[in-house]
C-alpha cells in the first residue's frame, strides 16, 4: 500500500517518515484553514531532503493556473496536489508550464455530485485523493479536517477511476484496515491521524504503517 503521510512540518518529520516507510510526503502550502501550513521556503527546504524514489507533494490552494505555477516556482516539489477545483483549461496550462510535474487532484467527498466531479478530472490529471472537506463554507475547510466521508462514495469512485485513487481523511491507525478493505484504494494519505499535539508521532506512525501492511 502506497502512504502519503501529509502536514510534514520540518525536515526532521520528512526524515522520520521516510525512515517508517511513507511513499510520499506531503507539504502544506498557504490554506484558508487547517492545521498543517508551512511556508514556501521551508517546503523547499524540506522537499530538497527527501530522497528519489519518494514523491514530495506541494498543497496549494492557489486559485489560477498562473498562481499555481508561481507557487511551484517558490517552492519546488515533484507533484503538486490541488486542493479546490480549478477553471476550465487550467489542468492544460500547468502541464505545458510544468512537464514532469505530478498533477492530483483532491475531490472533496460530499454526495453522489462528487462522483461525476472525481471521474472528470481522472481525465486529465495523474492521480485523485479523496478527502473530507467543505469548499463551500464561508471560510473553506480544502483538508487536514480528521474527519472521516462516505466511504461507499468513495469505493464507487475507485471503481470507475482510470487513474489510482489515494484515501484521506480521518484515517487513524485504528481505522485504516477498515478503510482499505471497503474503498480498496491505491494510496492512503494521513494527517491528524499520525500526530499528538501537532508533532508527527513515532508510535501512531508505525501503528499506522503497520496496519496498512497486514494481510
Ligand atoms: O492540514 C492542513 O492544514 C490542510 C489544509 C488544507 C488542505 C489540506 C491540508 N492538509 C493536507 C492533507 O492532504 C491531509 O493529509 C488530508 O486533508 C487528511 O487530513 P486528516 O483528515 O487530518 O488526516
Amino acid at each position: 500500500m502506497h502512504v502519503k503521510i501529509c502536514c510534514i512540518s520540518s525536515v526532521e518529520e520528512a526524515r522520520l517518515a521516510v525512515e517508517a516507510g511513507a511513499s510520499a510526503l506531503g507539504l502544506v502550502g498557504k490554506m484558508p484553514s487547517g492545521p498543517g501550513v508551512i511556508g514556501d521556503e521551508l517546503i523547499r527546504t524540506i522537499a530538497q531532503t527527501v530522497p528519489p524514489p519518494v514523491a514530495t507533494f506541494l498543497l496549494t490552494s492557489e486559485p489560477t493556473a498562473e498562481a499555481i505555477i508561481e507557487h511551484h516556482r517558490r517552492a519546488y516539489t515533484n507533484t503538486l496536489q490541488l486542493v479546490d477545483a480549478l477553471p476550465e483549461g487550467s489542468y492544460r496550462l500547468l502541464r505545458t508550464a510544468l512537464p514532469g510535474i505530478k498533477l492530483v487532484q483532491v475531490i472533496h467527498v460530499l454526495d453522489e455530485l462528487s462522483i461525476d466531479e472525481a471521474l472528470a478530472s481522472a481525465e486529465e490529471v495523474d492521480a485523485l485523493l479523496l478527502d473530507s472537506g467543505n469548499p463551500k463554507l464561508a471560510v473553506k475547510e480544502l483538508g487536514g479536517t480528521g474527519r472521516r466521508h462516505d466511504w461507499a462514495l468513495s469505493r464507487r469512485i475507485v471503481e470507475q477511476s482510470r487513474v489510482p485513487v489515494f484515501l484521506a481523511g480521518g484515517l487513524k491507525p485504528e481505522n485504516v484496515r477498515e478503510a482499505i478493505e471497503t474503498v480498496q484504494p491505491f494510496g492512503l494519505d494521513v494527517c491528524s491521524g499520525v500526530r499528538t499535539d501537532g508533532q508527527l508521532d513515532p508510535k501512531k506512525l508505525e501503528a499506522f504503517l503497520s496496519n496498512t501492511r497486514e494481510t
